[in-house]
């Protein structure tokens, strides 16, 4: 059934909105000082009186304190309709920048530029820039190849039905093979000259496609709002999120250095050989992000990819083709080379194995679902970086600090409405504190807000009708095995509530599948041995966590517990960006992370000088 917007915020329970924050730190400023509001009510006028719209529709304002304030501005301020001037898409974005501006503590006259300059930004940002206009024919977006905006030859065109009232909002290219091979023969061209780019030009490039990120970041978290429902704060932190990975990867890639290695450190070998070890660039990299961060989850590719001397093909999800476009679009508009970055359509059931086997792909990046072990299977003698899936264990031991544990659970496993690989997908909570546990954990998910993305709502519908209709039937088997709903099932179109299905079994699915949907399975066991022992049954280890006071406990699960990353005392997550990102079992191949990324997109090249006699260099 298709959820209207009017239903989502219908079944909406009390609206939070994240972003006001600020108002809301302002106001409280005002309420223990007078002078603050006074202050408050100067920028508001010297600066703009859109910002002062901004709280009183944002409805942090009370209509007293709105006239109060009012009656320190001009007439202009009580006419609503200034409001409208600032397009709904970019109010979010810039709140966040005022917010940080106060925060930064800059001074009135600083401030006030700061702000009046972000207002105008925000009021115009809905009127695209020509370089993003060439994109798109109205709802019709085109694919990039050798730096051109096309349309396909195939003459066909896919449809993006927005997650939350299922109604079509882009449409992208079907793209043919002739055009991946031209995606990719223009890359390899493109590559050749990258490689002999030096790196600090390189760099460059990343940093002004960050630039490029930053400038259109509300812009650019539209599409990832419509397409993959992601709420506007988190859609738009992605975005910047993006650009500060481009910037840690230019600044790590310039660091990056090969070794000299002597020949006399093998028994019986004199120091008459030197090895001259650099890391040299792949070739060409096809990026495969999934639909859940289509630009971050592309950028953590691109970034490490260009700055190791690559080119990149890019196959982008379909749900969440037009936000990966943009990424390409922040790349031309930065001034990439003409084929440097190319990104195809397409849906990967029709093109993906084309793609992956493509002899014009010199490494393959991808992250996604089960899909990632046939594409592993298929690419052949290239080499790859796979993120799959993830069965996320949280283990709560006894002696563990609940409010803690609580917090980490809610936040880590419906943050994003559960669709991050990184999801908490299992708590684990030894007999002396479930009930305990779960009754701070059920207080907490009672409080995140449900509704529609625009809302800033904390759950938002899921990606699509087939993922809604698998993590149903995952609760109705539960359900039907005898495992407690601790709240009754609720799902309106593709949003579904959030719910903690308790005394889940091994013999129920959800004990093993990733819903990748807001519903988590709650396990009661006798100690964290038996937690351990179920959580390394799954055939995924991407990450885990476990919760104690006592370290050296924690360090003793850890090690136990079959992960590529186990979390002490919080929950899951990739970031920061630099870490490494690394699936155990079917959870993946390599690692990501920053530098990790640049290690695995290059390759290891030597050159030996052969000396005619040793030669040992003195250090005196
Ligand atoms: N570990 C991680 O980081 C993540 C894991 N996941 C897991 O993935 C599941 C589903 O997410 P989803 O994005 O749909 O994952 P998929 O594995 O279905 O898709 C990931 C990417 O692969 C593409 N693809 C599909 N078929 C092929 C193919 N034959 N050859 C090459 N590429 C192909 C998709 O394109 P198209 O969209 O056109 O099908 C998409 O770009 C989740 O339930 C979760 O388990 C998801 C996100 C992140
Ligand atoms: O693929 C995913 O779902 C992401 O890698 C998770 O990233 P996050 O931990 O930052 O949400």
């Amino acid at each position: 059934m298709a959820l209207t917007r009017g239903q989502a915020c219908k079944a909406s329970v009390p609206t939070h909105r994240d972003f006001s924050r600020g108002p809301r730190l302002l106001l409280g400023a005002y309420t223990r000082h007078t002078s603050y509001f006074t202050w408050l009510s100067t920028v508001c006028m010297r600066v703009h009186p859109l910002l002062l719209l901004f709280l009183i529709a944002l409805g942090d304002i009370s209509s007293t304190q709105a006239s109060t304030l009012s009656s320190f501005t001009s007439s202009t301020v009580a006419s609503s309709s200034s409001m409208a001037a600032v397009p709904a898409a970019n109010q979010a974005g810039l709140l966040l920048k005022v917010q940080e501006a106060i925060k930064a503590g800059l001074p009135d006259k600083a401030l006030a530029d700061t702000v009046k300059s972000e207002v105008s930004h925000a009021m115009g940002a809905d009127s695209e820039p020509d370089s993003l206009k060439e994109m798109h024919d109205g709802i019709v977006y085109k694919f990039l190849v050798n730096g051109e905006w096309r349309k396909s030859t195939s003459g066909r065109t896919i449809s993006n039905l927005t997650p939350y009232d299922e109604t079509i909002c882009y449409e992208v290219q079907a793209c043919t093979r002739e055009e991946i091979d031209e995606a990719y023969a223009t890359a390899h061209a493109a590559q050749r000259v990258w490689a002999k780019t030096p790196i600090w030009k390189r760099a460059e490039l990343l940093h002004k496609a960050a630039t490029v990120l930053r400038q259109y970041a509300a812009l650019i978290a539209t599409p990832v709002l419509r397409e993959v429902g992601k709420n506007r704060k988190s859609a738009y932190d992605e975005v910047v999120r993006t650009a500060e990975l481009l910037d840690f990867a230019a600044e790590e890639g310039v660091r990056i250095n090969g070794e000299v290695m002597s020949s006399d450190a093998w028994v019986g070998q004199k120091r008459n050989k030197l090895a001259i070890v650099e890391r040299v660039p792949v070739g060409v990299v096809l990026c495969i992000p999934p639909f859940n961060y289509p630009i971050n989850l592309c950028g953590s590719k691109i970034g490490p990819a260009l700055i190791a001397g690559n080119a990149v093909v890019v196959k982008t999800p379909t749900q969440g083709a037009v936000s990966t476009l943009h990424l390409g679009a922040a790349f031309k508009i930065a001034g990439a080379p003409p084929g440097l970055v190319n990104v195809v359509t397409g849906k990967g059931s029709e093109i993906g194995d084309y793609l992956v086997q493509h002899p014009g792909a010199n490494l393959i990046s991808f992250t996604g679902g089960a899909t990632g072990i046939d594409v592993s299977k298929k690419a052949g003698m290239v080499p790859l970086q796979m993120e799959l899936g993830g069965k996320d264990a949280c283990i709560v031991l006894p002696d563990a600090d609940l409010e803690l544990a609580s917090t980490a659970i809610v936040k880590g496993g419906f943050s994003y409405s559960g669709q991050r690989c990184t999801a908490v997908k299992i708590v684990f909570a030894t007999a002396e504190i479930a009930d305990a546990l779960l009754e701070k954990v059920l207080a907490k998910l009672a409080k995140l807000t449900i509704g529609h993305p625009e809302e800033n709502a904390d759950i938002t519908a899921v990606i699509n009708k087939k993922s809604a209709d698998y993590i149903e039937s995952l609760v109705m088997d539960a359900e039907s095995k005898g495992a407690t709903l601790t709240t009754p099932y609720k799902r309106v179109g593709n949003l579904i509530h959030p719910l903690i299905i308790d005394h889940v079994k091994e013999n129920m699915k959800l004990h093993w599948e990733e819903p990748f949907g807001p519903v988590l399975p709650f396990v009661r066991v006798g100690d964290a041995a038996e937690a351990v022992a179920l959580a390394n049954k799954s055939s995924m280890g991407l990450q885990g966590c476990v919760f104690t006071q006592d370290i050296n406990r924690a360090i003793l699960v850890a090690n136990e517990l079959a992960a590529g990353t186990i979390q002490i005392n919080g929950p899951p997550a990739r970031g920061p960006d630099h870490f490494p990102f690394t699936g155990f079992k079917d959870s993946g191949i390599g690692a990501q992370g920053i530098k990790y990324s640049i290690e695995s997109m290059s390759k290891v090249k030597s050159f030996v000088i052969n000396l005619p006699e040793a030669a040992h260099p003195q250090g005196h």
